[in-house]
């Protein structure tokens, strides 16, 4: 049997036992009839297993590891001393709380101490740790770490802006609230002019 693997910050001696594909179905059938519908009539009936193959999809990022598409580097950039930015990152996650969507963008950058990666593993690495149960601190201090622990830059910076939807469809009802989360490491802790140009990058239009 799978267990699912406990995040590396809350030491647990046991993992939690992974339910069957049928168990997990079983939940969304209770979940269903406690909304008050029934998971026997006909427009329900492919509904769990559509449910749980779309938490498949959701989740997959409980399975995949970041250092894995961040260990091949590449040293030959001819002198390149730049920052290495990306922008627009789409990022679709759940809250931890609710299980609820919230959507947005990651802008993250990096400084290459030597090597640089990829620049695709970059937005894959947002993507693991998007596919996850999360908040957006958290998401956002994972990324921000992942790329320190690997790279090995002189800075890494992650800034996150995304809607909530447990609180736009649910709760409190406001939307087109976003929220901000911002990550600093290196030289972008240490200069206030490279924080400052990250963050206007960030805000650019388009
Ligand atoms: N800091 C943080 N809070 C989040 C995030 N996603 C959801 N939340 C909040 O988590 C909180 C959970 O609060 P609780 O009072 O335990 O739950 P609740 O009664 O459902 O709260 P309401 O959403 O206010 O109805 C809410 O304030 C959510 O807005 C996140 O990524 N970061
Ligand atoms: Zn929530």
């Amino acid at each position: 049997m799978d267990a699912v693997t406990p995040k590396k910050d809350i030491p647990r001696a046991d993992p939690v036992r992974r339910p069957t594909q049928q168990e997990a179905e079983e939940a969304v059938r209770t979940l269903i009839a406690w909304a008050g519908d029934d998971p026997r009539r006909e427009g329900l009936i492919d509904t769990p297993k559509r449910v749980v193959n779309a938490y498949k999809e959701w989740f997959e990022g409980y399975g995949e590891d970041p250092v894995k598409y961040l260990s091949r580097t590449f040293e030959d950039v001819q002198g390149y001393d730049d920052i290495v930015m990306l922008r627009n990152i789409e990022v679709e996650s759940h809250c931890e709380h609710h299980i609820a969507p919230f959507i947005g963008k990651a802008f993250v950058a990096y400084k290459p101490s030597s090597a640089v990666v990829g620049i695709s593993k970059l937005a894959r690495v947002v993507e693991i740790f998007a596919k996850r149960l999360q908040t957006q601190e958290t998401m956002t201090a994972q990324i921000c770490d992942a790329i320190t622990e690997s790279l090995a830059p002189m800075g890494t910076a992650v800034f996150i802006e995304a809607e909530h939807q447990c609180m736009s469809t649910r709760g409190v009802h406001h939307k087109h609230v976003t929220t901000i989360t911002t990550q600093f490491t290196g030289v972008f802790k240490s200069d206030a002019d490279l924080r400052n140009r990250f963050l206007a990058m960030c805000n650019q239009n388009g």
